[in-house]
């Protein structure tokens, strides 16, 4: 009896601690998780005493992958990252929707790469539109670009919508990841140790300075990037600004196409971003921006632009302009894709390569850097050799060669082509390649795979260009090679090449069409040190 008591007693003991444990463990392991959400602060900042000056925070201590910015690009990465189940941590400026006139038409390329990234339902209840391609309009006459989508699968198109909508289901989607922290705060600094980034410093939200430890930390701080000057070589050209305003309660031409209004002095572009609006996006040349405050951006508008719109689209636009705060700016930068490695530390997005918006490229670049970059980190276990790290991921900077300078090429050729009218070797320039695009079948069909993203290949690029130099020099030759003929046609490729050749040779000619000889193509995670 004496016996069968003291087991009792003694299984009542080993219960009450074995609850004891369990409600210990739970509370901490829910602890974690609530500092590594990065809510609320008290439970994941290591105050240093007095609560003033700069602190540590403790929660991320586990954090794998910082990432700075919950754009486009950041919140994509984060989302694809935490998938792999790595421990993220995103620290992000501004947590509300973005109000913007970037970003707001994605190419039939960056829908594949949405698809990649298990992101495609971002699109699902934001009012996206489908999007098909473009008509192109130059003094009454008229070609279409529509995206060669016949072999694809019916849903995968381009897709026209408010940014601000669509990067708020993407921080939505990585905020349902529990392995993936997401806070705003507002990076001031990377965190650098003898050469090697070891984490950054930031403001949170109350302004307190605080610093975030990870063995690697990716900038995604977007085109104003304040990180990126020692990560890279940031020599940034802005040939022009997008003027954006919204029109309403008018219709496209054709439906689901956007119109691309070759005038002078610059191109004007129409795309819906919602069921019931219209975003028009003039291309203004840096050298005369006028003032919108003084109203001289308004009368620039009414009386230079206007008159070139399809009459269709007049009166909205008129009203459009005269919208108080309607009307937005943004500059158009071009910057070439030119790191400075460094261990600890890697940079992607806007903050890292950035080519002229005409084309609407910008975000099918960084999708695709992302799908690569998530590919290339997926067989590390171990991210602690920040140097065996950094020498791995050169291959990245050859990886995306085929996409990103396809699509960079592209639009800055096409913005220098479309914005110089008045020179009559750029007007005949333009005229070639409306001629080109008239041609239809593989001539049109190949250059609209170009731009939507759906054939990233330099080589084709540069097919297209040499056919298309033939048939504008052929054009002007005709009916038979007079001097002048003859002479028009020389400028026409002098001017065709001077604006094609220092593109390509910012893009890096061997990383764009010899990628196989580049060694860091062929770098592994097994190669050299274990990692
Ligand atoms: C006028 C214009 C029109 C464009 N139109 C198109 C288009 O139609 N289609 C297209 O594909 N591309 C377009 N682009 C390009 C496109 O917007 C970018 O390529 C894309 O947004 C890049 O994504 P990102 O994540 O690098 O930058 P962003 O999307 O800009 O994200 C950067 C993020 O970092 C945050 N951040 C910045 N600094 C800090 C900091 N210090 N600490 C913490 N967070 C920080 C920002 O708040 C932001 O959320 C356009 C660009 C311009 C300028």
């Amino acid at each position: 009896m004496a016996g069968q008591f003291i087991v009792g007693v003694a299984n009542v003991i080993a219960l009450l601690l074995g609850f004891v444990f369990l409600v210990r463990f739970w509370g901490l392991s829910k602890l974690k998780r609530a500092a590594s959400m990065g809510f609320p602060k008290e439970n994941c900042v290591n105050k240093n005493g007095n609560g003033e000056g700069e602190s540590e925070s403790e929660g991320v201590g586990t954090a794998e992958i910082i990432i700075v910015g919950a754009g486009v690009a950041g919140a994509a990465l984060a989302y694809s990252l935490g998938k792999d189940g790595r421990r993220v941590r995103v620290i992000e400026r501004d947590l509300n929707a973005p109000n913007r006139i970037a970003g707001e038409a994605l190419m039939p390329g960056g829908y594949l790469k949405l698809i990649e990234l298990g992101l495609e339902d971002c699109l699902d209840e934001i009012d996206a539109q489908r999007f098909l391609g473009y008509t192109l309009n130059k003094d009454g006459k008229e070609a279409l670009i529509s995206f060669p989508l016949e072999k694809i699968h019916s849903h995968v198109v381009g897709r026209t919508f408010h940014n601000g909508r669509f990067v708020q289901t993407l921080r939505k989607k990585v905020a349902s990841l529990h392995n993936v922290s997401l806070e705003q705060g507002t990076v001031i600094s990377l965190l650098e140790e003898n050469g090697i980034v070891k984490g950054v410093h930031y403001k949170d939200k109350s302004g307190q300075l605080l610093t975030a430890y990870a063995p690697l930390t990716i900038v995604c701080d977007g085109c104003f990037s304040n990180l990126r000057h020692s990560l890279c070589h940031s020599k940034v050209d802005i040939p022009s600004y997008f003027v954006g305003f919204i029109l309403t309660n008018c219709k496209l031409p054709k439906e689901k196409y956007g119109v691309f209004i070759l005038a002078d002095p610059s191109p004007i572009l129409f795309y819906p971003i919602s069921s019931t609006e219209i975003r028009c996006l003039v291309d203004v040349p840096s050298q005369n921006l006028p003032s919108v405050s003084n109203g001289e951006m308004a009368h620039y508008l009414k009386t230079l632009v206007a008159p070139k719109v399809l009459p269709e689209l007049y009166n909205s636009f008129i009203s459009a302009i005269e919208k108080k705060d309607n009307i937005r700016i943004m500059p158009n930068k071009i910057m070439a894709g030119a790191p400075h490695l460094t261990p600890g530390a890697f940079l992607i997005g806007d903050a890292f390569n950035m080519r002229h918006a005409i084309t609407g490229g910008g975000m099918t670049v960084a999708l695709s850097d992302v799908v690569i970059l998530r590919d290339l980190l997926r067989p590390l276990h171990d991210l602690s050799d920040a140097s065996a790290i950094c020498k791995y991921l050169e291959s990245f900077y050859t990886l995306r060669k085929p996409m990103s300078s396809t699509i960079n090429t592209l639009a800055n050729v096409l913005h220098k082509v479309f914005s110089a009218p008045s020179d009559p070797a750029m007007e005949n320039l333009q005229q070639t390649l409306l001629g080109y695009l008239k041609l239809g079948g593989v001539f049109s069909s190949g250059v609209s795979a170009l731009l939507s993203g759906l054939c990233p290949r330099p080589l084709s690029l540069a097919f297209h260009f040499i056919v298309m130099a033939i048939y504008g020099v052929g054009q002007l030759l005709l009916p038979f090679p007079s001097p002048k003929r003859l002479l028009d046609g020389a400028k026409l490729l002098w001017v065709a090449s001077s604006v094609l050749l220092p593109i390509i040779h910012s893009e890096g000619v061997r990383q764009m069409f010899f990628p196989l000889t580049v060694p860091a193509y062929y770098r592994t995670p097994s190669k050299g040190k274990k990692i």
